[in-house]
């Protein structure tokens, strides 16, 4: 279980959102939601151990994250804003260097499969600086078949996503939730998922701009 309480974020001296508390469960898909620079994806960040809150805490298990960083960040999967490939180096080449930071193997012959299945079939050897923006976030999201984590911390996955890779990629966060998993993201996009298969939390500025 991962639980979130009390929590406020700070950037450049402004509070950005305070108190803000939720939990997600095995199975759970949260999708966060709010105005353009409430503080998603500083929240996402923060969930996944990349900066500490001003006040409030995270918990993995009941233990504070960051007591158990280490182990809490290998069930993690966080799929940041930006596609987060290397433009000069190929599809291929991007998934051995994310495997090898994850001390993980593949086959060669694994990851062309893979690279078919999100829909690169005969780019995996262009310079993903050759790739359009969707197909390089499809080299991004290739991640998430790519190692086993049960937490995915996923910022806006869908940008630049053709309607079709959406709809999969909907299918994909479903599947991992109902084998077990969790699923924390952000989207302006409305989810087509059956409104009972997900929860959205609205997150609002600490202090509103006055009119
Ligand atoms: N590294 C940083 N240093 C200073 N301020 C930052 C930094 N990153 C973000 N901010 C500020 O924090 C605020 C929240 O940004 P954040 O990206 O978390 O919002 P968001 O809700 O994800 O926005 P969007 O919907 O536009 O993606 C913004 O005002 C932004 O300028």
């Amino acid at each position: 279980m991962l639980k979130v309480s009390g929590l406020c974020c700070v950037r450049e001296e402004r509070v950005l959102f305070d108190n803000l508390s939720f939990s997600l469960a095995s199975g759970e898909i949260l999708q966060l939601a709010g105005p353009n620079g409430v503080g998603k994806t500083s929240l996402l960040r923060l969930v996944a151990g990349l900066s500490r809150p001003e006040h409030g805490s995270i918990t993995w298990q009941e233990r504070n994250i960051s007591q158990v960083t280490d182990s809490y960040q290998r069930q993690c999967l966080y799929l940041g804003h930006h596609a987060g490939v290397k433009a000069e180096l190929s599809a291929i080449e991007n998934l051995h260097f994310y495997l090898g930071l994850a001390g993980e193997k593949v086959t060669s012959s694994e990851l062309h499969g893979l690279l078919a299945k999100v829909g690169l079939a005969g780019l995996e050897d262009e310079p993903v600086a050759h790739l359009s923006a969707g197909q390089q976030r499809r080299v991004a999201l290739a991640r998430l078949w790519l190692v086993k984590r049960k937490l995915w911390i996923l910022d806006e996955p869908f940008t630049a996503i053709d309607k079709q890779g959406v709809a999969y990629l909907e299918k994909v966060m479903l599947a991992h939730a109902q084998a077990g998993g969790m699923v924390l993201l952000t989207t302006h996009q409305e989810l087509s998922l059956e409104p009972s298969l997900y929860r959205c939390l609205t997150i609002t500025p600490a202090y509103e701009e006055q009119a």
